[in-house]
């Protein structure tokens, strides 16, 4: 059996939704799929955006899928020096909500279906073959291979992507560039304040940072992401030690633990070919710098998506037609992932000391507003090295 579609999305995450969503819009037909049977579970994310870049895509806040709204932030260096940033010393441009992403995936799913999306769960791409006007992707359903006949192949399938390596992209995240994540969901957690995100720096994470993202009462995602180039020990290996060791969660049990891959490295030379676009964590839309693709990847899927409508109707699927995709892309993401990596790179070079410096000389500093740019601009403001390293970019 061959299902016929203009476009069809791999990957029905935040990203892939998306894209299906505002090709939808645009008139193209639109088939959607997932290899899971349930959209959104796992999760696999610590599940904070900011309520500017929701406004930025036109979703309005959903109390089914926002479990808390952020009132401020809390830093802590290796040493336990902390700074808080809370809104009734600061203004906070980039606070955020904690979602149920189980919820919010589903939702984002939902609002595709509704602009005309077909929908299939449980249904595995396999693989795909190119045709002279589109492609030819295999895939199977409950046992049942079926092939599907698409105009466009919007590759959304997150971390591990394979679809647009299929199409011949060097999309491969090198192990360099791949942080390794691991979260425990955990009740009984004791936060100084749980209306706070707290972020947890230096040797607790080589290579990124912990955190505790409080989702009401007593119960927060605590987890941290590493690089595997810069430690021995696996994520799950620190995450226990750093539970048993945070005052917060010392006596937390956890009820859910996940597991995953967030590439931090930025986007690839090329996120198009032809009849084919690369959107989400397959893209590398993720900001290297605090890992977090939920608000990057579903700007590109919005993207991806209108570029797909717009192609199908004019009739020209080619990489030269969809690179206008890669051109917005660039403009509207590329610009900040770049300057991020840098910042990335910068503090990798900081050693436990110097992190508790910054943090000591950051109880001296007046914050007006709050967001990760002006938090950049502060330790540049109290760090040499960090004038010297990052003082033009920002
Ligand atoms: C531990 C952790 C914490 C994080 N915390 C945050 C955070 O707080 N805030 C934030 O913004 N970001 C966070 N991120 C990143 C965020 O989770 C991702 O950037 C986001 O989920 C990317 O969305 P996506 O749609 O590109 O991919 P995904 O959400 O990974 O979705 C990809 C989908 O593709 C499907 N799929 C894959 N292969 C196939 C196939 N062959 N056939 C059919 N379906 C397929 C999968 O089942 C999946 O549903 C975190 C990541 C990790 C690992």
């Amino acid at each position: 059996m061959v299902t016929e579609v203009d476009v069809l999305v791999i990957g029905a995450g935040p990203a892939g939704s998306t894209a299906a969503k505002h090709a939808a819009m645009g008139g193209a037909s639109v088939l959607l799929i997932d290899k899971k049977s349930e959209i959104g579970a796992p999760k696999r994310c610590a599940e904070g955006v900011s309520v500017g870049g929701l406004e930025s895509l036109g979703i309005e806040p959903n109390p089914r899928w926002i479990t808390k709204k952020l009132d401020g932030v809390r830093l802590v260096s290796p040493n336990g020096t902390d700074v808080w940033l809370t809104s009734d010393k600061v203004e906070l441009p980039e606070a955020g909500y904690i979602l149920e992403r189980k919820v919010f995936d589903k939702h984002m799913a939902m609002d595709a279906a509704r602009a005309g999306s077909e929908i299939m769960v449980k249904t595995l791409a396999t693989g795909m073959e190119k045709t002279d006007d589109g492609y030819l992707v295999s895939a199977e359903c409950m046992g049942r291979e079926f092939e599907i006949k698409a105009r466009i192949v919007i590759a959304a399938d997150g971390p591990e992507s394979r679809v647009a390596r299929w199409a011949g992209l060097n999309t491969a995240t090198k192990p360099k560039d791949m942080e390794s994540a691991a979260q425990f969901e955990m009740v009984g957690v004791e936060m100084e304040d749980n209306n706070c995100i707290e972020f947890y720096f230096g040797s607790v994470a080589p290579g990124g940072y912990a955190w505790i993202f409080p989702k009401g009462d007593d119960i927060a995602n605590v987890g941290l992401g590493v690089l595997s180039t810069e430690t021995d020990k696996s994520a799950y290996e620190h995450l226990v030690e750093f539970v048993e060791s945070c005052p917060a969660t010392r006596n937390a049990q956890p009820v859910e633990l996940n597991i995953g891959g967030d590439p931090v490295g930025g986007m690839p030379k090329e996120l198009v070919a032809d009849s084919l676009m690369v959107v989400g964590d397959a893209a590398g839309q993720v900001n290297p710098l605090t890992g977090g693709g939920i608000i990057s990847g579903m700007t590109g899927g919005m993207l991806a998506g209108r570029v797909a409508a717009a192609a199908v109707s004019e009739g020209d699927v080619s990489k030269k037609r969809l690179s206008e995709y890669e051109r917005l892309c660039r403009e509207e993401i590329g610009k900040e992932i770049d300057r991020y990596l840098k910042v990335k790179d910068y503090m990798l070079t900081l050693s436990d000391s110097e992190l508790d410096s910054i943090a000591e000389a950051f109880q001296d500093v007046e914050f007006e507003k709050v967001s990760t740019t002006e938090l950049v601009k502060k330790l540049i403001k109290v760090s040499p090295k960090a004038l010297i390293k990052l003082g033009k970019l920002f």
